[in-house]
């Protein structure tokens, strides 16, 4: 993939991924799911979603910020750095204010980015895109799948990242100065789930093997350039979670 010039030095990001504890996540994603399911889910999400991220040519590094046992340690065997929760009221924007603010303390010079962890259908060479665009401004910002969220944030060497996510954190960034992000045909980067339309959704895109695994949707190796587009699970499909693989019968498409 070709790098965007800033200066004349490739640009490689930081990203700061934020996981909120596991048993506290995904409480949108089904009612009748229970707390152990949407937590597997959630957790899938997470793996999938970091491990495309470190493999985009784009990206130098993963931040994590958790106080998840679970999450840190699986995160950090896929090769990402774990950091602690900040403490305090400061919640999701407080972690991620607090990760930028340690990448930068060890490397002020870092383009950094925040990228949600529930992205289980994201592609490297959409991440990289996006990622490539986001180098042309101070601060940049990529909405959601529904036009209301944000799903990564960017700031340049030297520019604060300043998050305002929850919400409509797309006004908010839009508001703060930060650039919207307008490209065409990076789905699997705006697609993060909150639902079960969302994951159906997600799962039309094509999903990480970890999530597909726990849904019973064919995995794509290897965190995917191209996915496999399969067919929307029925509603429910998220609490089939305990099934066995040859218990799972998602037919794919392709
Ligand atoms: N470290 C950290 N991450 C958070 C916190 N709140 C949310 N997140 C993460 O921020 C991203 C977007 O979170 P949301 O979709 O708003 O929250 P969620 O728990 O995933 O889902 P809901 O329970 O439906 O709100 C996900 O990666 C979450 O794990 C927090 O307080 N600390
Ligand atoms: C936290 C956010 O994500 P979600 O849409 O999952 O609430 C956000 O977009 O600001």
């Amino acid at each position: 993939m070709r790098r965007m010039r800033r200066e004349g030095a490739d640009v490689v990001w930081t990203l700061v991924v934020p996981v909120k504890p596991l048993a506290l996540a995904k409480s949108r994603l089904g009612t009748g799911a229970g707390e152990g399911p949407r937590a597997a889910l959630a957790l899938a999400f997470a793996v999938d979603t970091v491990a495309a991220a470190l493999a985009c040519a784009a990206v130098r590094d993963v931040v994590v910020v958790t106080d998840d046992p679970l999450a840190g340690a699986e995160l950090t065997a896929l090769g990402a750095r774990v950091l602690a929760e900040p403490g305090g009221p400061g919640g999701l924007n407080g972690a991620l204010a607090h990760g930028a603010r340690t990448v930068r303390a060890g490397r002020a010079g870092a383009a950094v980015a925040t990228l949600n962890a529930d992205l289980p259908a994201l592609r490297p060479a959409e991440l990289g895109r996006v990622l490539d665009s986001a180098t042309e401004f101070p601060r940049a910002f990529l909405a959601d799948a529904a036009g209301i969220g944000t799903t990564l944030l960017a700031a340049a060497p030297g520019m604060e990242l300043a998050p305002a996510f929850e919400g409509h954190s797309r006004a908010r960034h839009r508001d703060s100065g930060a650039r919207e992000i307008g490209l065409t045909g990076v789905d699997s980067v705006r697609r993060d789930v909150d639902t079960e339309a969302d994951l159906r959704a997600a799962l039309a895109l094509g999903v990480g093997p970890r999530t597909a695994a726990l849904v019973g949707a064919p995995a794509e190796p290897g965190g995917g350039g191209r996915r496999s587009t399969v067919r929307p699970p029925r509603a429910g499909t998220a609490q089939r979670h305990g099934e066995s693989a040859a218990e799972r019968s998602a037919p794919r498409a392709d």
